[in-house]
């Protein structure tokens, strides 16, 4: 497998801090068997089944904080409630902070830094990536700055489109905790082996994703089908967290997601997590069950269902 001794590789990985991008540019040559995931767990890209049935064209943002913001309000309850993935744009992140972000993503001295972070790479969502929480500062509050009116206005549109009362502070109350991630995924030897990033849904209320355009993200649409959320330039992808599900009683979708790494180019992406803080109680909005007939979830502080 090139330089590294399988029994070293925990230690180079992990405890060196040299995470997966040191093995890649240690001349590794195959996936060292730590990485190697369950068949029924890989990606196989020829499987993957047509989007357009499922994932609408990017939805236009400009004039969603206007008067006229309906017919824009409900392309993004539709797209909530359908797949609860969707691409935006004139999203008020300009071209200039989406490069700086994703350069910064990309910079060596972080992705070093961060494989310190990769603990526990036997979790089925653990890949052959680096998953990591620090950016440097400046490059994450332009984004965030540039990216907040969205965040308010998406939120804002999907939970008023529920059909009840939503007060102002129940939108911030819910938004509050923002926290900007930087994914990082070196060129992997055998991508049909491993994952980039193993299948998950996002804890959060809504994920802001800026993905490069290399590609590799799928999204779960039915019963063993995947549809890829292709690179658009100067698009973001929103995706529905586990949160904003419970708190439209189900019927915005947060949907199972995951990422093949690329055998021949590194990839990056830089979420932005939207949610509430750890001592906010979670639950369908007040009125929903009573429309809906059902209550399809329970309330819980959202840090037991972080730490749950
Ligand atoms: O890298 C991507 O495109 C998605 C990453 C992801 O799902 C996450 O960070 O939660
Ligand atoms: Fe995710």
């Amino acid at each position: 497998m090139g330089v590294i001794d399988e029994s070293q590789v925990f230690e180079f990985v992990v405890k060196k801090g040299n995470g997966v991008k040191g093995l890649t540019d240690s001349g590794l040559t195959s996936v060292p068997p730590r990485y190697v995931h369950p068949l029924e767990e890989r990606i196989d890209r020829k499987k993957t089944i047509d989007a357009s049935p499922f994932l609408g064209p990017p939805i236009n943002l400009a004039g969603l904080e206007g008067e006229n913001n309906g017919a824009i309000a409900n392309a993004l309850c539709k797209a909530a409630t359908k797949l609860g993935f969707f691409q935006v744009v004139n999203h008020g992140v300009s071209v200039q902070v989406m490069e700086r972000v994703k350069h910064a993503a990309l910079t060596r001295e972080v992705t070093r830094m961060e494989g310190l972070l990769e603990h526990d790479i036997h979790e089925r969502r653990r890949g052959y990536a680096v998953m990591a929480s620090r950016m440097p500062v400046h490059a994450a509050l332009d984004y965030l700055k540039g990216a907040n009116k969205m965040i308010y206005g998406i939120m804002g549109s999907l939970l008023r489109g529920l059909d009840v009362e939503v007060e102002d502070s129940a939108l911030s109350l819910h938004t509050e905790a923002k926290a900007v991630n930087m994914n990082f995924y070196p060129p992997c030897p055998n991508p049909e082996l491993t994952v980039g990033v193993g299948r998950h849904s996002d804890l959060a209320a809504l994920t802001i994703l800026l993905q490069d355009d290399i590609g590799g993200l799928y999204v779960k649409v039915e019963e063993n089908g995947w549809i890829e959320i292709p690179p658009i330039e100067g698009a973001l992808v929103i995706n529905v967290g586990d949160t904003l599900e419970i708190l439209s009683n189900g019927r915005h979708k947060s949907a199972e997601h995951r990422v093949i790494a690329s055998s021949t180019q590194a990839r990056v992406s830089v979420p932005i997590f939207v949610s509430p803080r750890p001592q906010t109680m979670i639950g369908p909005l007040s009125g929903l069950p009573e429309k809906d007939g059902k209550t399809v979830y329970k309330h819980l502080l959202f840090f037991w269902r972080v730490h749950g």
